[in-house]
């Protein structure tokens, strides 16, 4: 019989398995900065928007920033099971929408999200295959310059930060990997990012999602 040389070795090489991919680490840190940069590499990743009853702060736009809903809504959502994961997060409930990670992996695009430290907990409990990325400051001081810097917390929700981090670092064991995003080299940080999303796509035994 004639040997069928284009057919693959393996079925997972032709369809490898969609990745969740969660990214974490203290406030400020700069994990939405690092998925904006990511998001202009035109990767076909889907971007998770999560949604908070909190208000939009300026410039942040409705289902861009985050799917911004009522206090009464959220906890409608809640309620109809329609959260992978939430928390109260600062004051403000914060939740993954399971609706919109399913569809995503159904089309078979790696989804990426970010969280707080404790939603990330949540998630490797509920998806132990995901994968988790803590993104790390180089030191205290550039994070901590980077929270002044931003203008966006009062004296007192700075505090709260801070004083989270501590907590925080005590979950680095669970994650996967850790990623440094040094001051003013945002792009090693992508770099970094986009070579672990190449590294899991080599494995031999691929992470399978199940929600
Ligand atoms: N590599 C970097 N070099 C310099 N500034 C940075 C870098 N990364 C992020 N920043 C700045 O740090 C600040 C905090 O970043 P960002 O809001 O993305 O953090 P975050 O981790 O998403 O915070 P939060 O968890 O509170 O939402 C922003 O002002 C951003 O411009
Ligand atoms: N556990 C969850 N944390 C989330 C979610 N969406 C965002 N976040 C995190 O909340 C804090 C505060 O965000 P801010 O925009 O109010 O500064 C930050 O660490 C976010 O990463 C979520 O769905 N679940």
């Amino acid at each position: 019989m004639e040997p069928a040389l284009d057919e693959p070795l393996f079925f997972e090489l032709t369809r490898p398995q969609p990745l969740l991919i969660v990214l974490s680490g203290p406030s400020g840190v700069g994990k939405d900065t690092v998925l904006q940069a990511l998001k202009k590499r035109n990767l076909p990743l889907h971007f998770v928007v999560t949604a908070t009853d909190r208000p939009p702060r300026p410039g942040e736009v409705d289902g861009v920033d985050y799917i911004f809903v009522s206090r009464e809504e959220f906890e409608r959502m809640i309620a109809a099971d329609e959260m992978l994961e939430y928390a109260v997060v600062y004051g403000d409930y914060k939740g993954v929408p399971k609706a919109q990670i399913r569809q995503a992996l159904a089309s078979g695009k790696d989804v990426i999200l970010r969280v707080d430290v404790q939603g990330a907990a949540r998630l490797r409990a509920l998806c132990p295959e995901a994968v988790l990325i803590f993104l790390a400051p180089a030191n205290v001081r550039e994070w901590y310059q980077r929270l002044i810097n931003r203008h966006s917390e009062t004296p007192e929700t700075l505090q709260r930060r801070i004083e989270a981090v501590r907590r925080e670092l005590t979950y680095l064991d669970m994650f996967d990997y850790v990623v440094v995003n040094r001051q003013d080299h945002l792009e090693q940080a992508v770099d970094q990012i986009v070579a672990i999303i190449q590294v899991e796509h080599l494995r031999v035994h691929p992470r399978r999602i199940t929600l």
